[in-house]
């Protein structure tokens, strides 16, 4: 298989990746369905297909009263239209009657609209006096209603297999009387390297180790996708642990993200272990992004699987999630858009030193001027923690000035 040798560009190595390991996958179903309140974050297993129109009737938006809008045609304060008081709408249910011509009925707001009815005169606009009803306003047709099935029709895709649901989208699942959600079975190990990394219990640290952060970065990431997320806690930098480690995540999970171990140094194992793996193999041994190019993409299409290998220092870890991986998600479950971040254009407001020849991902806080970048620097821990997003600099910009137009990408919820 043909591995990218040198660092490739970001958008080059997805497009690689995505069409060698014939993205999007099918997506197995989860044996328990999602309770609808625990949905937000997760995967839809199955395309929603709506079961009945919305709205269900022809309702009004307004209290007042239900009319024939040909009947107030010139209606104005100076020139009223005159149209009994036929009765009223009750709640919860239908009108007695059709609307007869000539005639209104009270209804209230979120009122069925009567046979009959197309628009809704506001109490604003009308005065009542010994059952007849004063319209001081012409209405067009559908004024102050929403008519049945004007949303969406019985049969209508609402949301596509795959897509990542937020609280948006609760309530339609809801409206449609849902109070389960097909979710997605998808199983990953989380893998951290490196001798001096050691578990977060440990206290004091000994000179010269950190805590293992990425670890944890990743597996609440991914849980937060609607992964069953393991860690598998941390593998010391030895060809034997690694190998040993790395095979049961293979075995077991659809998704295995490997940190550390995978710069140039002599210790740098994972390379190795990921030439092991079956067809298409290990993709990608660097990506040409800033920070965060020693990254490692790999899979395999039996059994189906995705390995990352993230690079050791939190922050590159962290860039690389949002920036390699969830574009990859995305694909994998046929729902790009719903995955990714969301990209806009915003005024940078600071001057910032950017490199021509790679692209560059830079923490930046967003404010109604503009974006502040943060410092950051690969090896930073708490560098997003009051970022909205990231500036990028494509390859080919160099130095940007504050109060220029750059592209930001909002991190996703
Ligand atoms: N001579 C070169 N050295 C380095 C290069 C290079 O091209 N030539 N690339 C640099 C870049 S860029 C990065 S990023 C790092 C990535 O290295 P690795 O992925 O091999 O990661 P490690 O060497 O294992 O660790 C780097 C750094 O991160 C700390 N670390 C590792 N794992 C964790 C963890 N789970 N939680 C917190 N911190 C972690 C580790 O202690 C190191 O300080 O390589 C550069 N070097
Ligand atoms: O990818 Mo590395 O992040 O620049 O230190």
């Amino acid at each position: 298989m043909n591995v990218l040798r040198e660092v490739a560009p970001r958008e080059e190595v997805l497009t690689k990746v995505i069409r060698e390991l014939g993205f999007p996958w099918e997506l197995p179903p989860r044996e328990t369905p999602l309770a609808l309140e625990d949905a937000a974050g997760f995967p839809l297993g199955e395309t929603l297909v709506a079961s009945q129109d919305h709205p269900p009737f022809s309702r009004s938006l307004r209290d007042g009263f239900a009319v024939r809008c040909e009947e107030t045609a010139g209606a104005s304060p100076g020139t009223p239209a005159f149209l009994r008081l036929a009765g009223e709408v009750p709640m919860g249910g239908p009108a007695s009657e059709p609307l007869r011509r000539g005639e209104v009925l009270s209804i209230h707001t979120g009122g069925m609209l009567p046979p009959g009815a197309d628009g809704v005169l506001m109490l604003e606009d009308a005065t009542v006096t010994a059952g007849w009803v004063e319209a001081r306003k012409a209405l067009q047709r559908g004024e102050n209603v929403v008519f049945q099935g004007e949303e969406y029709r019985r049969g209508d895709s609402l949301l596509t297999a795959g897509s990542r649901l937020d609280e948006r989208h609760v309530g339609i699942f809801a409206a449609l009387g849902k109070g389960v959600v097909p979710g997605v079975d998808l199983s990953a190990t989380v893998l951290s390297t490196g001798d001096e990394v050691v578990p977060l219990e440990t206290d004091p640290v000994p000179q010269g180790c950190v805590r293992d952060v990425n670890g944890w970065f990743l597996t609440g990431f991914l849980r937060r996708r609607g992964f069953r997320v393991r860690h598998g806690g941390i593998l010391r930098d030895d060809p034997e642990a690694l190998a040993t480690g790395f095979q049961r995540a293979f075995e077991e999970s659809d998704l295995i993200l490997l940190s550390g171990g995978s710069s140039v140094s002599v210790r740098d194992h994972c390379e190795e272990i990921l030439s092991q793996i079956p067809a298409p193999g290990l993709m990608v041994r660097g990506v040409n992004i800033q920070p965060g190019k020693p990254t490692h993409l790999a899979g395999s299409l039996v059994p189906r699987r995705l390995v990352v290998g993230f690079p050791g220092h939190p922050l590159a870890c962290a860039t690389v999630a949002y920036t390699v991986l969830l574009p990859l998600l995305g694909a994998w479950m046929g729902s790009p858009e719903t995955w990714t971040c969301r990209k806009e254009r915003v005024t940078l407001l600071r001057d910032l030193v950017a490199r021509a020849g790679v692209e560059e991902f830079v923490p930046g806080r967003w404010t109604p001027q503009g974006v502040v970048p943060l410092p950051s620097a690969s090896g930073y821990v708490a560098a997003l923690r009051e970022a909205d997003g990231f500036l990028r600099f494509p390859q080919e910009r160099e130095t940007a000035r504050s109060g220029e137009e750059v592209e930001f990408w909002w991190i996703p919820r």
